[in-house]
């Protein structure tokens, strides 16, 4: 890759990276999202006037590295070529007095006037059926492509789908996508059956299939499209339709929209890790075409399809890109017949609403996940070692604090501490709220202040009709427990810092002080449990045996200094793990990398 651009040797080497400039190359205009790995700037290149995205890829810790998940998303986008998938264009590099050792890098896209997020969330912008439709149909054309090719997106979510202002969608984001082993997708064959386990840490909440709610590992390709299905429904009532407070509560409004799983529309669900809970669930029908009585049959049809339980059965994006929905009046636009709107980014609308808290979570490998850190999977003892978080750090959020609109955790002013594992009922705190050794850990029913459900009665606090629409209910179904100060997903992490400034508060923490109090628990935890550390283990083999597999197969892969930089790696993986018990731990750690 490298060439040295001089042949004398009394000229001193200067090296050329193709594909890669000096940042100086640029200028920067204004910030237009963050993240889990970094903030995105939009740019113009000096030369050419070109105007573009920089994505700054934050070193959590220089000791340790460049990010393996930024890697990854590289290795992918750099193999990526489709018109509905976000193009690498080159990297940028930041050189100064003060980064003399360590360079921040840019990956440099084509800049997208919106997200989808952003777009649906102004105003000021009508999104007709003939828009919806061409926007559906891009992001299946997109799906297909990488599904065709073995690629798990992991993170499908309107603030991830890409617009330009020539009505063009593309997919971004692919800091959690990773190779997929089992075969692909075939018309009429629905999602089809994995061949091996991947983690079932990903996906952004609201997005979240219930396979992943339910813990199964070995998913396929259909997660991707339950996501699509989370974001056309979307489409229609322009706000994320699921927003679930915890995992818990997610898998609930995710059965009161689609019904109760059972062996008919679920096959072999009682057998998944996280099915404990869930029957003691009050049995629901389903609510589909209530919620979306706006939706024309072929639509609505098609959102059933997506949002079908079994995802061995879920609709694969070709059989979705078929869909009558698509050949039904009025018919798609095309992308050019789209008129042109104001810029709209989801920070931007966040910010003009003076929003300040997070997105729906998203996972940063082990920051999510049915029973994980921020699991709240009650009375789940099979997932015990997962559940401290949901039995003793939890909280929904007081009565009232749940905004009905883009921000994906309810939280309560002050909550907002919690590392990017969702460990925030780490250190004292989490401590705190364990139970004394040898005392009977309490029951989630318990915990939640309200009876526990007698075999087959209901659960009285829950009332026995359906709850609202998930979308229109802006209240959590379960009663709240007003003791609780910690959402799952923001977890108490209690630094002293202001609550209120984190954003994305499931993400990586990006300083120091949170980093090393996150590995300071780590250690306790890991000295607590010698078992649980074999378990970690053996994952850090599989890990590995993964890493070399991909690597190997990656044509350009780096050779000089692999070992060195595979250590580095698993090193800052291991850092940025960080569950309340070292077994958690063993299965985030590496998540991204599963
Ligand atoms: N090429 C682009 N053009 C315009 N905006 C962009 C572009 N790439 C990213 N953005 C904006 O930045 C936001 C975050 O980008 P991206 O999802 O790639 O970062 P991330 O760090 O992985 O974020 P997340 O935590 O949401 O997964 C997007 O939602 C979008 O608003």
């Amino acid at each position: 890759m490298a060439t040295a651009s001089s042949s004398s040797t009394a000229v001193p080497l200067r090296r050329k990276y193709s594909g890669c400039s000096d940042l100086k190359a640029y200028s920067i205009l204004r910030k237009l999202g963050e993240g889990t790995f970094g903030e995105v700037y939009q740019g113009h290149r000096k030369e050419t006037g070109e105007v573009v995205a920089l994505k700054k890829i934050l070193m959590h810790n220089e000791r340790e590295g460049f990010p393996i998940t930024a890697l990854r998303e590289l290795k992918l986008l750099k193999t990526l070529a489709h018109s509905n998938v976000i193009k690498l264009e080159e990297m940028a590099v930041e050189r100064t007095r003060e980064l003399k050792k360590h360079a921040i890098l840019y990956m440099v896209t084509p800049y997208m006037e919106h997200d989808l997020s952003g777009l649906l969330d102004n105003p000021n912008i009508r999104v007709t059926e003939p828009m919806r439709k061409c926007y559906m149909l891009q992001l299946f054309q997109g799906l297909n492509y990488l599904h065709q090719n073995h690629i798990l997106h992991r993170d499908m979510k309107a603030a991830n789908l890409l617009i330009s202002n020539i009505g063009i969608l593309k997919i971004a984001d692919f800091g959690l996508a990773r190779h997929y082993e089992g075969p692909t997708p075939k018309r009429g064959k629905g999602g089809g059956e994995a061949t091996r386990d991947y983690t079932s840490l990903v996906v952004t909440r609201w997005y979240r299939p219930p396979e992943l709610l339910l813990q199964l590992r070995r998913y396929t390709t259909a997660i991707d499209m339950w996501g699509a299905g989370c974001v056309f429904g979307e489409m229609f009532k322009r706000k994320p339709i699921l927003q679930g407070q915890s995992d818990l509560h997610q898998a609930q409004i995710v059965f009161e929209l689609v019904g109760s799983p059972n062996e008919q529309n679920m096959p072999g669900w009682e057998r998944l890790h996280g099915a404990g809970p869930i029957k003691n669930f009050v049995s629901s029908s389903g609510n589909m075409n209530q919620y979306f009585r706006e939706v024309d049959s072929h639509g609505l049809d098609l959102l059933k399809e997506l949002f079908k339980l079994d995802w061995r059965k879920r609709i694969n994006a070709i059989d979705a890109m078929d869909h009558p929905y698509f050949k039904s009046h009025p018919l798609p636009c095309r992308p050019e017949d789209i008129p042109t709107f104001e810029d709209s980014h989801e920070l931007d609308r966040r910010n003009k609403k003076g929003e300040k808290p997070a997105l729906p979570p998203a996972p940063m490998g082990g920051t999510v996940g049915g029973g994980g850190a921020n699991g709240d999977w009650p009375g789940d003892h099979s997932t015990q070692g997962h559940g401290h978080q949901q039995q003793w750090g939890n909280d929904r959020g007081p009565p009232g604090a749940h905004r009905d609109n883009r921000q994906g955790s309810r939280v309560p002013a002050g909550a907002h501490g919690r590392d990017h594992h969702g460990n925030g009922s780490r250190g004292h705190d989490r401590d705190q709220r364990r139970p004394p050794p040898g005392a009977a850990r309490p029951s989630a029913w318990q915990t939640e202040n309200r009876p526990p459900p007698q075999n087959g009665a209901e659960d009285p606090s829950r009332g026995s009709t359906l709850p609202p629409p998930p979308g229109e209910n802006s209240r959590h179904p379960l009663p709240l427990n007003p003791h609780r100060k910690k959402d799952t997903y923001v977890p108490a992490y209690d630094d002293g810092r202001r609550r209120d400034d984190a954003r994305r508060e499931d993400r990586p923490s990006r300083t120091p002080d949170r980093y090393n109090d996150r590995r300071e628990g780590d250690r306790r935890d890991n000295r607590r449990d010698d078992n649980r550390r074999d378990d970690n283990r053996r994952d850090d083999r599989r890990y590995r045996d993964d890493r070399r597999r991909d690597e190997y197969r990656d044509p350009d892969r780096p050779r000089a200094g692999d070992d060195r930089y595979r250590d580095r790696g698993d090193r800052r993986d291991r850092a940025r793990s960080g569950s309340p018990d070292s077994r958690d731990r063993g299965n985030n750690r590496y998540s991204r990398d599963r």
